[in-house]
């Protein structure tokens, strides 16, 4: 793999025009007295890892999972992929936010010789998972969206994870713990999937959830400060 099979990635900003403002899944308009609040973080996710992580920053936020479709357009790239799925979190979380909120969203993916994986389905999905990632290298791709009610700022880490080689009753074992189930790639890097790892290039925080150099980047941009 090259640099330029993931260009990674800079802060996409997308300014809401007045059209963005009054849709009612992002709309509204600040008004002075609210302003002058510090900002409230409102976390549109319902993955335990990803609040973990933010706390493990010293951010405090607010949980509200949002449910969003989550289906790969025709020709979308894995990066686009992810890149949307975290803007729509994060707008859909905007929705019924309060005045003033600013509302995080995030999506992680597996990417494996050009598929995209999520979260697998069932069993049989998960040990097919296993199965291809077992004895190579595979991308973890997480994009994080912070947002407004006038502007999204969105960016995409891309992480290089290399596994050792697993037999199946080794996958059935792991399936069985139930810690795949419920994460992109039927894996959990920061649980007992660990010992699945040989090497991994890129940054560790991106493949549990959340990228936090670059989420606590994103977050000052908003006046949210890490570590308070
Ligand atoms: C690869 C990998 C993924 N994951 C998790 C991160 C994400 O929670 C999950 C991928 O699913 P996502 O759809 O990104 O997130 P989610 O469904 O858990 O939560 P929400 O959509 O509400 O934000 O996989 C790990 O915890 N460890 C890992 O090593």
């Amino acid at each position: 793999m090259t640099d330029s099979d993931y260009p990674d990635t800079k802060i996409t900003e997308i300014k809401k025009t007045a059209a963005d403002s009054s849709a009612p899944e992002c709309g509204g308009v600040l008004n002075g007295a609210l302003a002058n609040r510090p900002p409230q973080l409102v976390l549109a996710s319902a993955s335990p890892r990803r609040a973990e992580l933010l706390q493990q920053i010293g951010v405090s936020c607010s949980v509200r999972p949002v449910d969003i479709p989550e289906v790969v357009g025709q020709g979308e790239q894995p990066q686009q992929f992810v890149a949307r799925l975290a803007r729509e979190k994060a707008c859909a979380g905007l929705a019924d936010a309060a005045e003033g909120a600013i509302v995080l969203g995030a999506d992680t993916v597996v990417v494996s010789d050009g598929m995209i994986l999520g979260k697998p389905v069932n069993r049989e999905d998960a040990l097919v998972m296993l199965q291809q990632l077992s004895g190579s290298r595979h991308r973890v791709m997480t994009a994080v969206a912070v947002t407004n009610r006038e502007r999204i700022l969105s960016q995409v880490v891309t992480t290089e994870v290399e596994f050792r080689t697993l037999s199946r009753a080794q996958c059935e074992r792991y399936w069985d713990t139930g810690e795949p189930c419920d994460k992109a790639g039927a894996y959990g890097i920061q649980g007992l999937g660990a010992v699945f790892v040989a090497s991994i290039n890129g940054s560790y925080s991106a493949v549990v959830g959340l990228p936090l150099a670059e989420t606590a980047a994103l977050l000052e941009k908003f006046g949210i400060p890490v570590w308070q």
